[in-house]
């Protein structure tokens, strides 16, 4: 998947770390359904903190932004994290007896405190592109990831059999998909309003890159931790 023009330059610019975010052994077993289901509730009760401080962190992005369009945008990305993508873990998490207020109580481990912090971190110390360079990886990411494993399960016809078909429908499905592309749009059109038409160019574009691949190694982390509680 692309999503615009900006995200594969700082995919690319991550080098390795890409690779083992995306085709990290925690996908690949929620690809193949062979995750331990406790390992997949201790991840989602971790990803529950987690999309509690991205909705923060987009909601600091709206202050951030420049113009009316950045602002609904990034006002939507808030609305699509609580009330969409939220809904897969608390749903989940209900048919396991995990209600949502235990969620909110649930202990925040140290990679997920590390990674939600730093970006909100990016967004407090810089700028609306700072923010945007440590938030590409987490919405682009899932929405690569879960394309692909839903392609990959329809073509095997393992789909319907997948415990984890909800979490695969959830991020390769069209509501997410069109989350991406609208992120993917936001992205390029504000490195395109704030760096010109040679973004690569700039002094800025190189802190930026970094911002992503310290937060794609941050995604790593998450996933490490999912596989070892
Ligand atoms: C850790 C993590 N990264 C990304 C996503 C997708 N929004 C998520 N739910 N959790």
């Amino acid at each position: 998947m692309s999503y615009g023009a900006t995200f594969p330059l700082w995919r690319q610019a991550s080098g390795e770390v890409w690779r083992d975010y995306t085709r990290h052994a925690f996908v690949t077993e929620l690809g193949d359904g062979t995750l331990p289901r406790e390992a997949f509730l201790g991840y989602l009760v971790q990803d529950y903190l987690f999309l509690v401080h991205f909705a923060r962190a987009w909601a600091l992005a709206v202050t951030k932004a420049d113009t009316i369009d950045e602002m609904r945008l990034c006002a939507a990305t808030v609305h699509a994290l609580i009330d969409e993508e939220m809904r897969l873990h608390v749903v989940t998490c209900a048919e396991a007896g995990i209600d949502e207020d235990m969620l909110a109580r649930a202990e925040e481990k140290t990679a997920n405190i590390a990674y939600t912090r730093y970006v909100l971190d990016a967004g407090h110390a810089g700028d609306f592109l700072d923010l945007l360079a440590a938030l590409a990886p987490c919405v682009l990411g899932y929405g690569e990831i879960g394309a692909r494993l839903l392609a990959e399960g329809r073509a095997a016809g393992t789909l319907d059999t997948n415990p984890y078909a909800a979490w695969i429908t959830t991020y390769g499905g069209d509501e997410y998909q069109q989350v991406c592309t609208a992120v993917g749009n936001l992205i390029d059109t504000a490195v395109a309003r704030r760096l010109g038409d040679a973004p690569d160019t700039t002094p800025r574009w190189t802190t930026l890159t970094q911002r992503f691949a310290t937060a794609t190694r941050l995604e790593v982390g998450f996933w490490d931790m999912g596989l070892t509680g």
